[in-house]
């Protein structure tokens, strides 16, 4: 249950990314106190930010400053990878299109998801199927997002261990038919100075929101925002929203809606939203490590047992949940 945090906890995981792999992961002092701090984290707040991730900054720069190079094009030039129905919904969406709780969002974005080969998953997965529509401009572009997804796909996997062990559960708990084929989804956002979004002159307002308060789908989140504006708020349990300032060189993690069922609510997705009042165009690159698409996630026994032996929260076919989201994402 989340609870009325002032501020978003920042854990070390260097032990647990250094002995990710080890089977005997659980036997390990360095990593057992990382697994405290998630499990807390998890807890009180549902987001945590993590340092000692592994990862370059000099990678994570790079990742925003090419999304801002594209972000800068001409809109005609960002409208030859338009997202649509035909693509499998992978693409650029220009602001305004991305719509939360029926309001549009004051954003513009690249999605990206695994690929989802034709008839793969049946009608599931239909809505889906396509290949990631890459800019040719940044021409480095695919490649170092490319990169990047692998590094998070790795990371976030080892992120799940040591919740799986925080949960008491084994540390293979998210693998095999669960989690152990990842669906990803890769959202490069960028957030206008609201008076000029889509090359046109538009009046700023006190509602201009760039995301709206929302839960995110899967199990995990890794987002790599700008150092300098402030703009990603989270909800505490009395309604206050903490904003999670940056803290440059680390990912701010989150609970996805998957982990909230198989947690039998122990942890919760907890509600952010984003608002940019900084009077600088803002670029955040979100990557979402989530179940496999056509895993039925039910809570864990183990989760069941510590809250009073009764399942709260029915079965959910992972991929159904995400197309729901996604239909519902747009009006085209
Ligand atoms: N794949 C994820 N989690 N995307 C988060 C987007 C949240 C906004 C979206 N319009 C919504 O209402 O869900
Ligand atoms: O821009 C951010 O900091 C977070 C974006 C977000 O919450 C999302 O895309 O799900
Ligand atoms: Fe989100």
């Amino acid at each position: 249950m989340a609870t009325d945090f002032k501020s978003i906890p920042l854990i070390d995981i260097s032990p647990l990314v250094e002995k990710g792999d080890d089977p005997n992961l659980a036997q390990d002092e360095g990593v057992a106190e990382v697994v405290r701090q998630l499990d807390r984290a998890c807890r009180e707040a549902g987001f945590f930010y993590v340092k000692g991730h592994g990862i370059r900054d000099s990678l994570l720069k790079d990742i925003r400053s090419v999304s801002r190079q594209f972000f800068h094009l001409p809109y005609e030039e960002k409208l030859k990878i338009k997202l649509s129905a035909a693509t499998g919904y992978r693409g650029y969406q220009r602001v305004g299109e991305n719509i939360t709780k029926g309001v549009p969002d004051m954003h513009e974005a690249i999605d990206c998801y695994r690929e989802v080969k034709p008839g793969m998953y049946g009608r599931l997965g239909e809505a889906m199927e396509g290949c990631n529509k890459w800019p040719s401009d940044p021409p480095n572009f695919k490649d170092l997002m490319e990169e990047y997804v692998n590094l998070c796909t790795d990371l976030s996997s080892k992120i799940m261990r040591g919740i799986a062990l925080a949960l008491g559960a084994p540390m293979d708990v998210f693998e095999g038919n669960r989690a152990g084929d990842p669906f990803w989804v890769l959202r490069v956002i960028g957030y206008p100075v609201v008076h000029h979004a889509n090359g046109q002159e538009m009046p700023k307002t006190e509602t201009d929101v760039g995301c709206g308060a929302h839960t995110d789908y899967g199990l995990l989140t890794l987002v790599n925002q700008d150092d300098d504006i402030t703009a990603l708020q989270v909800r505490n349990s009395n309604g206050e929203w903490i904003s999670a300032l940056p803290v440059p060189g680390t990912f701010v993690c989150n609970i996805g809606d998957m982990l909230k069922i198989l947690t039998n609510g122990e942890y919760e997705s907890t509600l952010h939203r984003v608002i940019n009042n900084s009077p600088k165009y803002r670029v955040c690159v979100a990557y979402f490590y989530e179940p496999n698409f056509d895993a039925a996630i039910e809570p864990l026994d183990t989760c069941v047992q510590r809250t009073g032996g009764t399942k709260k929260f029915d079965s959910a076919v992972y991929g159904k949940h995400l197309v729901s989201k996604v239909l519902t994402n747009f009006v085209m």
